[in-house]
């Protein structure tokens, strides 16, 4: 019998991908699973308002109907890359991998250097408003910084989970 079983890549792409299902932004759920050199798994996170800062005193919304900035979730939410490097079981190690859901932006990438990461994997690339500016300054950062980035490849197109015996 052939075992059907996942790549590393799949792998840990898959736990990001779990780990956005998590997230309750109503927009956009983006996940991140960070990962040693020797492929172990360091941290996994979503987007979310910070500990303690609860959803029912936040808003989600993306416009504010009065103009407020402080009426919309950008001021207040932690994007899914910095959740995962603070969430960090395991002291900081050479040669970390970041498998995210979609690409980081500038904010997401200085955190992602300084933290020693040294490989992006990202799914998708998504434009943002008006957000060309953020992931030119993203993209100029990693490769200054000798972060590597690659867009993920799936091995497999879609991944099922059934709860049940097995
Ligand atoms: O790097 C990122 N990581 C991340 O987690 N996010 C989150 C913050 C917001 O909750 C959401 C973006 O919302 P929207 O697409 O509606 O503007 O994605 C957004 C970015 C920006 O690329
Ligand atoms: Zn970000």
């Amino acid at each position: 019998m052939i075992v059907r079983y996942l790549s590393w890549d799949d792998y840990f792409m898959a736990i990001a991908f779990l780990s956005a299902e998590r997230s309750k932004d109503p927009n956009r759920q983006v996940g991140a699973c960070l990962v040693s050199e020797s492929g172990i798994i360091l941290g996994i996170g979503y987007n979310g308002f910070p500990r303690g800062c609860s959803d029912d005193d936040l808003p989600w919304a993306k416009k504010s109907l009065t103009g407020n900035p402080l009426e919309t979730k950008y001021p207040y939410v932690c994007h899914a890359e910095v959740n995962t490097i603070l969430n960090t079981n395991h002291a900081s190690a050479n040669g970390q991998r970041l498998y995210v859901t979609m690409f980081p932006c500038n904010e997401c990438a200085k955190i992602i250097i300084q933290s020693g990461v040294k490989e992006v994997i990202y799914f998708v690339e998504k434009r943002l408003d008006n957000s060309d500016t953020i992931y030119a300054a993203s993209r100029k950062l990693l490769s200054m910084a000798n972060v590597s980035v690659r867009k993920h490849q799936p091995e497999m197109s879609q991944i099922l989970i059934k709860f049940g015996e097995r």
